[in-house]
């Protein structure tokens, strides 16, 4: 009997060990994400609420040092950190963008959905709450996506 066999079957088991846990990993990730926005549409709502603009850049220049610090430590790449960093940012801005175009139609300051802080995930009608994603080549805002 050959030794093929027996090592494909080890290299499947660990892949599927590594896999597993990329899948609990992405998950998490998810999860981690949701809480972030919740927290960010909430933001926006207080600064609707307040007329404070959606974006506040040197808040966001302290992030990007802090966290690109952060990756270093962790020996992820810096540069990547704050990609992603930029990408997230420019989501919540949209957000953001989005809770103040309502308040100033309504003259309402925030209200309704966006105002409960549960709406960073999609709408009632598309079941996936929030506005949809920028596209990033195309957006005015591409500057801050991955590429
Ligand atoms: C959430 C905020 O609004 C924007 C989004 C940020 C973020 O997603 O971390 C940071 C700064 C702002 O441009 C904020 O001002 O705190």
């Amino acid at each position: 009997m050959s030794d093929t066999t027996d090592i494909d079957g080890a290299v499947r088991a660990e892949l599927t060990r590594l896999r597993e846990s990329i899948d609990n990993i992405d998950a998490a990730v998810v999860h981690m994400l949701a809480e972030r926005f919740k927290c960010t549409q909430q933001v926006g709502v207080l600064k609707a609420k307040h007329q404070l603009p959606p974006a506040d850049p040197a808040r966001e220049a302290r992030q990007i040092t802090r966290l690109r610090e952060l990756a270093e430590s962790a020996k992820l790449d810096p540069a990547f950190a704050e990609k992603l960093l930029n990408f997230i940012i420019a989501e919540v801005i949209r957000h953001h963008e989005t809770i103040a175009d309502g308040a100033a139609a309504t003259g309402t300051g925030a209200t309704g959905a966006a105002a409960s802080g549960t709406a960073a995930t999609g709408t009632a009608a598309s079941g996936t709450a929030g506005p949809a994603p920028a596209d990033p080549v195309t957006a005015p805002d591409a500057g801050r996506t991955l590429r």
